[in-house]
């Protein structure tokens, strides 16, 4: 049992409704034991800290000033959330969060009516924000519509379509701008150094001079609200001109760390506002818990750790991660190649890229919260005669997909599609599983597609990768360590378009696209004790298929069995195709293809997750049994 800290003043609060009648100080007291509270839970599952620990005053405040669930307060990423969910009716099973079973560690509607909309992807809050203020000015349900998004996910061109279209249509919207100058890593672009102009020109402590005066500046709806609030809002300026020429009234930056600035500025936005409002607020990433203050990603992602030093309790690794194997890689690569440059989107450590700043940061690119212009830069790059690796997490590919189809796939340029966390990827849960990659790259003319099995393959892949220009080329591997192999000290290429045998065995043939593969060993394994010997196959290739190795596999077994970590629509569909463009079906061939299910699997350990989509050692074996038993049925008919 955790030592859990004593809050009188939070054990009070079931549901926002009971802090309504709280005074201001009771409302600081209860963000003091929240963020308490917030650590310690935190320390018990792991989970992103930092965010949510800066926007403890805001959380209060925002539920102690309006009404959700009929207001609709709505968490850019929401990985900030925790705060918000132990407030509205979840502290009993916060510490379950991003368990089997448990609470997400996002919003997510069918958690709770007080998470009116999912989130994890970024940026998306103020289209779904506005999509609720027009919905309630149509008659719909609801009442004010708050997004608050950070300064990392405001570096997301969505942001922007949203203020857009929300000024033009001058709706009653709230925008809150959580700016801590951190995204994962410190922010990039030139909209961070915009935002940290708005209060960087000026001491931020200093504004109180500049308040007076910028009162008179500030649009009619609020200068009487905000004479009344100005000795209370200690810090106001105008500033913001993005953000007006976009339609938006502007208020800030003030202190989102100071309760009472936030309570008189809520209070007067929500008496007062009449079209979109942006409020700018400055907040400390990690805020309160020292050590993720220290921390250089402030806390943004822990696992679980001891309260009192810090310290984080990480698993002993027996592999090198594949991230790590693909970074050292591109780095060693790029000593000799001096095309070669990577990308990211805002991921530099997730993606091992920060490696690769260390050593080429001239070559090295982290474009923000940004995968669609990642992906038409690195198009722009390779056709300036640059190998440009795009290095994203097949998730947030997605976000990406016409610029890959429209200015990779169609002009044919050598973009490298570094694709990580592909499959089921533990803890994030369903928006952050990279399910599919294959199916929306392998249809593409001209595109190379490749999953690595293990981190001695990943190696190959990414020298393959680096050395072909005639298009484009992706390679994916999974979240997490390595088998344990040996690494290849000079990697081989390999032949665009062919697998490798692993073993020769006979009557069902297992063909295996990634990291299944050990998985599919097992299964061989307990097969053979059971006197069944299948063949076994690496693909290597989801395209171009290894035709001669598919072909000849179905023509000396019963049964060919296909397994990948992507969904319908990838790996397997494509053999299937080929099977029977070439009428091999007409031969009597038994053939399955073991795919990711037709459901979003929520968060749980990966292995738990593939126990539910049916692709671990155990199914694969059944699978094999299953087939056999059918085509052993059909013989003696
Ligand atoms: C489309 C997309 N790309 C990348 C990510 C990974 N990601 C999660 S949080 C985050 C940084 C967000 O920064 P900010 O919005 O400033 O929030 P903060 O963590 O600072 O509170 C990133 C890049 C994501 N969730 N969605
Ligand atoms: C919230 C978010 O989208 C990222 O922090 C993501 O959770 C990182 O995933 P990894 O932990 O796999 O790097
Ligand atoms: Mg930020």
């Amino acid at each position: 049992m955790s030592d859990q800290p004593i809050t009188p003043i939070l054990d009070r609060v079931h549901t926002p409704d009971d802090m309504k009648a709280m005074s201001d100080a009771e409302l600081c007291q209860l963000a003091n034991e929240l963020r308490a509270e917030t650590i310690s839970a935190v320390s018990e599952t792991g989970g992103h800290l930092g965010a949510g620990l800066g926007v403890v005053e805001m959380t209060v405040a925002l539920h102690a000033v309006f009404d959700a669930p009929k207001d609709k307060i709505i968490w850019d990423v929401s990985h900030q959330c925790y705060p918000h969910k132990i407030l509205t009716g979840r502290r009993d099973r916060i510490r379950t969060l991003r368990t089997e079973g448990g609470l997400s560690g996002f919003t997510k509607r069918s958690e709770s009516p007080y998470d009116p909309f999912g989130a994890a992807h970024s940026s998306t809050s103020i289209s779904a924000a506005l999509g609720f203020a027009v919905a309630r000015d149509l008659g719909g349900e609801g009442g004010d519509a708050i997004a608050i998004i950070g300064d990392g996910a405001m570096s997301a061109g969505m942001a922007y379509e949203a203020m857009n279209n929300a000024g033009h249509l001058g709706k009653r919207l709230i925008v809150i701008l959580n700016d801590n100058e951190m995204s994962i890593a410190p922010p990039t672009g030139a909209m961070s150094s915009y935002l940290s102009r708005l209060y960087a020109g000026e001491p931020f402590q200093e504004l109180k001079a500049a308040a007076k005066g910028a009162v008179s500046l500030l649009p009619e709806p609020f200068r009487e609200g905000a004479r009344r609030a100005k000795d209370m809002v200690k810090h106001m300026t105008v500033g913001g001109t993005l953000f007006e020429e976009l339609g938006f009234s502007y208020l800030g930056p003030i202190d989102g760390h100071d309760m009472e600035q936030l309570l008189s500025v809520l209070r007067t936005v929500k008496e007062r506002a009449t079209g979109p409002i942006l409020i700018h607020a400055i907040t400390k990433k990690g805020k309160g818990y020292a050590p993720a203050e220290a921390a250089s990603d402030k806390g943004h992602a822990t696992a679980k750790f001891d309260v009192l030093t810090g310290k984080q309790k990480k698993a002993p690794s027996n592999a090198p991660s594949y991230t790590s194997v693909f970074a050292e890689t591109l780095v060693n690569l790029a000593a000799d190649d001096p095309k070669i440059c990577a990308i990211t989107a805002a991921m530099p450590d997730g993606t091992g890229l920060n490696k690769f700043m260390e050593r080429y940061a001239s070559r090295c690119f982290d474009v923000g919260i940004a995968e669609q212009h990642a992906v038409t830069f690195s198009a722009g790059l390779a056709a300036g005669g640059m190998r440009p690796f795009c290095a994203l997490y097949s998730t947030f590919l997605q976000r990406g997909y016409d610029q890959v189809v429209h200015d990779v796939a169609i002009q044919r340029l050598p973009v490298r599609f570094a694709i990580d966390r592909a499959g089921l990827v533990g803890a994030d849960g369903a928006t952050h599983a990279g399910s599919f990659d294959v199916a929306y790259l392998a249809n593409l003319p001209g595109f190379v597609v490749m999953a690595a099995a293990d981190e001695a393959e990943l190696v190959r892949m990414v020298a393959t990768a680096a050395a072909h220009d005639e298009g484009p080329i992706a390679f994916r591997f999974p979240r997490g360590e390595g088998v344990g192999v040996e690494m290849p000290e000079n990697p081989a290429l390999l032949e665009i378009g062919k697998g490798r045998m692993i073993r020769e065995g006979s009557q069902v043939a297992i063909l295996s696209f990634g990291t299944r593969l050990q998985e599919a060993e097992k299964a061989c394994e307990a097969l053979t004790a059971k006197g069944i010997t299948p063949s076994l196959a690496d693909a290597r290739f989801a395209k171009p298929l290894d035709r001669d190795l598919i072909l000849k596999l179905a023509a000396t077994h019963d049964a060919l069995i296909t397994v990948e970590e992507g969904a319908v629509g990838g790996f397997g569909s494509h053999v299937g195709q080929l099977l029977a463009e070439e009428g091999v079906f007409d031969q009597g061939l038994k053939y399955r293809s073991m795919v990711l299910p037709d459901i979003f699997i929520d968060q749980a350990s990966p292995s738990a997750m593939y126990d539910v989509a049916g692709m671990n050692a155990a199914h694969i074996e059944a699978k094999v049994l299953d087939v056999l038993s059918v085509a052993t049925l059909e013989k003696r008919a």
